[in-house]
């Protein structure tokens, strides 16, 4: 199959990137974050997420972030939102967008959200039910694709499960987070494979982590598989606070070089985002995670 011509690029960096984070970040830092991306060119920036401040307290201000983001024309902002409570906020704060998340694993999704699968998907009917009230997409995102930290592989009969459902109670998309970043080019391909034998390529998009210095080359497979929505993260911010030794999602700035490289449209500024991904990274006080940035800006 031919490669798309255009990526859309899903920026989750304000919201995986951050979240994990343990020292404080000031919501100015957020802020600027937010509108260095859009900056750069992203149109769907995932700014936060309104899920129990107890357990991810580093999303604790994420009404304050909507409340005073500088909205860009084009560009959407939106938000995780775990159950009818997290939708209430998201709603109330003005995001554009909202996600549920949910797993492929039993244990994941106990750890993560701490219900059952079956529990959770009840839980996003009720989601979707008010989000279709006001008129707000709904993204799905199934978590441990390609692998769990509690119960090690996953079928792809078991992802294509939970992504059916996601579609079929009316997300307008899926994606597929490679959580602990375990998946190969191989794994990849057999997952796709499995799944696109019912869904089509316009339902998914990947969203993988890097741990293993496997994203790049799993994003090139997924392209290879008609997929034309990758999800990536500034600097390669990031890790889940369910995951141990989970590394950042991939960085936006290698797969905007590697989509440059093969032609495809992002619509993206590499320049901007590198810069971006400079200060979030000072701010942080540590260096970039992208090797394109630290390849390109070294001497
Ligand atoms: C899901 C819940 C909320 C269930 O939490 P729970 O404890 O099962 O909820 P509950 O309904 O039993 O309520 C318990 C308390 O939580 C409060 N509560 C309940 N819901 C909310 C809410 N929405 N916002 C704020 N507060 C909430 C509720 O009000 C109550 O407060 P209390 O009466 O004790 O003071 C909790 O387990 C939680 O917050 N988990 C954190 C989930 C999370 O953010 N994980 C990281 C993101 S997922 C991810 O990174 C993976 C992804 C998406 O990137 C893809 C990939 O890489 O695979």
């Amino acid at each position: 199959m031919d490669v798309p011509a255009r990526v859309r690029i899903v920026e989750v960096g304000p919201r995986d990137g951050l979240q994990n984070e343990s020292g404080s970040i000031s919501l100015d830092t957020k802020l600027a974050l937010l509108d260095d991306l859009a900056e750069a060119g992203l149109k769907t920036l995932e700014a936060g997420s309104f899920v129990n401040p107890k357990w991810v307290p580093q999303m604790a201000d994420s009404e304050q972030v909507f409340a005073q983001l500088q909205r860009r024309e084009g560009v959407r902002y939106t938000a995780l939102t775990p159950n009818i409570k997290g939708f209430e906020r998201a709603l109330e704060a003005g995001a554009d967008e909202v996600a549920v998340f949910g797993a492929a694993s039993e244990s994941f999704s106990q750890k993560n959200i701490n219900c059952s699968i079956a529990e959770s998907l009840g839980k996003f009917e009720d989601v979707m039910a008010e989000a279709r009230r006001h008129n707000i997409p709904v993204r799905g995102y199934v978590s441990c694709v390609l692998g769990c930290p509690y119960e090690g592989d996953i079928t792809p009969e078991a992802v294509a499960e939970v992504t059916a459902t996601l579609l079929d109670m009316g997300c307008y998309e899926v994606s597929l987070g490679d959580t602990i970043g375990t998946g190969t080019a191989g794994s990849t391909a057999r997952l796709l494979e499995t799944l696109l034998q019912k869904f089509r390529a316009e339902q998914l998009a990947v969203h993988c982590h890097d741990t293993y210095g496997q994203a790049l080359a799993n994003i090139l497979i997924a392209l290879q598989h008609g997929i034309a929505t990758v999800d990536a993260s500034v600097a390669g911010l990031g890790g889940c606070p369910y995951a141990r030794g989970a590394s950042g999602n991939v960085a936006t700035e290698d797969v905007v070089y590697m989509l440059n490289g093969m032609g495809i449209a992002t619509g993206i500024d590499l320049e901007r985002l590198m810069t971006a991904g400079n200060r979030i990274s000072a701010a942080l006080g540590r260096a970039t995670g992208s090797r394109t940035a630290r390849a390109l800006q070294a001497g």
